[in-house]
């Protein structure tokens, strides 16, 4: 069909309905809102104050080949998050922003146990996240962009509170928590040291994603699922490891690729955050074409969009310029995404068949119809 070969506009990748599964929410603010809450609060470590400046020093300072270094940009964002006041305003910012790029649903992950330096309880602060999120769905909506967005909560694996943030979640599941996830250090932290955490979440019937196979290779992919039972693999790159290509193009899977794929396991990769700890050498090199092509339940997703200075729109461009995908290959991805969420069933279904098929229907009989020469 005329047009179905052709690679979409920015314009109409931005306005293409998107799923997000996988964003932290300190990673995510804007340079400006950095600069100003640091301001108000006294924070006075940050390398700049302009504006510009700052967001080109997170962008640098990430692409550092290293998660670990990665990691270390963190702190100014957490720095600056230490108030209920700072944290609802970096919330309803990040749905903003998410509904201006044309997301209709995002889960934000952030771990709660970093923004209590100032003394917030851990319910305090995912009370005010949700108030957050309220706000800036509200404020979308009123700018004609809806958007949906569901929170994780993140224990860090490098301490110990893995159970009692699990807790958290649950708690809260009723109220916008929609799941829980292990985040930081891959390294010399392995996914069954919160093995209790994630008995736990099964007996309570609650869902959780685990980053794995990012800064480390098969042994943790394989953790994260035989072990400790995790729905969805957050980036899981190095599940090439168990593919080998042929010289002909044939591929051949390993056991646990074979089982990821047979499952129909969501992949959470974030191609340009991937470029920037070292999981993959360049968007052109990134595992996601592969994977895509083998049909693996493949998701597309920003990780931190200050640190890489991304949007889900932007992944897309870069994607599309890469590997020459089209609207067909993005709503692909997005139904991916839609089906692996945290949200339940009906729901789910209802965003499939009212806003995200419609969606993409729309964009393709305009570039059916549009005038020849103009985009
Ligand atoms: O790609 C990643 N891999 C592992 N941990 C990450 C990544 N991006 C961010 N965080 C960590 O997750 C925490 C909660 O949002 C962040 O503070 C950061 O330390
Ligand atoms: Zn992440």
């Amino acid at each position: 069909m005329l047009g179905q070969s052709e690679r979409p506009t920015p314009a109409q990748i931005r306005r293409a309905p998107k799923v997000l599964l996988h964003d932290h929410l300190d990673g995510g603010l804007r340079p400006s809102t950095v600069a100003e809450l640091a301001a108000e609060s006294g924070y006075d470590r940050l390398p700049t104050t302009d504006t510009a400046e700052l967001g080109r020093w997170f962008r640098d300072a990430a692409d550092s080949g290293s998660l670990e270094r990665y990691l270390e940009t963190f702190s100014h964002t957490v720095g600056v998050m230490q108030t209920r006041e700072a944290l609802v305003r970096v919330a309803a910012e990040a749905a903003e922003d998410l509904a201006a790029d044309g997301v209709v649903y995002a889960e934000v992950r952030y771990a709660p146990e970093l923004f209590q330096e100032r003394g917030l309880g851990l319910d305090e602060i995912v009370e005010a996240v949700q108030e957050g999120f309220a706000e800036g769905e509200r404020r979308a909506a009123a700018d004609g962009n809806r958007v949906i967005v569901r929170t994780l909560l993140c224990a860090m694996r490098q301490n110990a509170r893995a159970t009692e943030i699990a807790e958290l979640a649950v708690r809260h599941r009723d109220a916008g928590v929609a799941g829980f996830d292990i985040a930081g250090p891959e390294a010399g932290f392995p996914p069954t040291r919160n093995l209790d955490a994630f008995e736990y979440l099964r007996r309570q019937n609650a869902h959780f994603t685990i980053h794995a196979g990012e800064a480390f290779g098969l042994p943790s992919i394989w953790e994260a699922i035989q072990h400790c039972g995790a729905e969805r693999l957050g980036h899981g790159v190095r599940i090439v490891d168990d593919i080998k290509v042929h010289d002909d193009g044939s591929a051949e899977l390993g056991r646990l690729a074979q089982y990821v794929r047979d499952r129909r396991m969501p992949l959470e990769m974030c191609p340009s955050s991937n470029v920037q700890t070292g999981a993959a050498e360049s968007i052109a090199a990134h595992p996601i074409s592969l994977l895509r092509r083998l049909r693996f339940r493949v998701t597309v997703n920003t990780d931190n969009r200050l640190m890489s200075g991304t949007s889900m729109s932007e992944e897309f461009e870069k994607l599309s310029e890469a590997f020459g995908y089209t609207l067909d290959d993005m709503q692909w991805f997005t139904l991916n995404a839609m089906k692996s969420a945290f949200l339940p069933f009906d729901e789910r279904i209802a965003l499939i068949d009212d806003v995200i098929k419609p969606g993409y229907a729309a964009l393709r009989s305009e570039h059916l119809f549009r005038t020849p020469g103009r985009a």
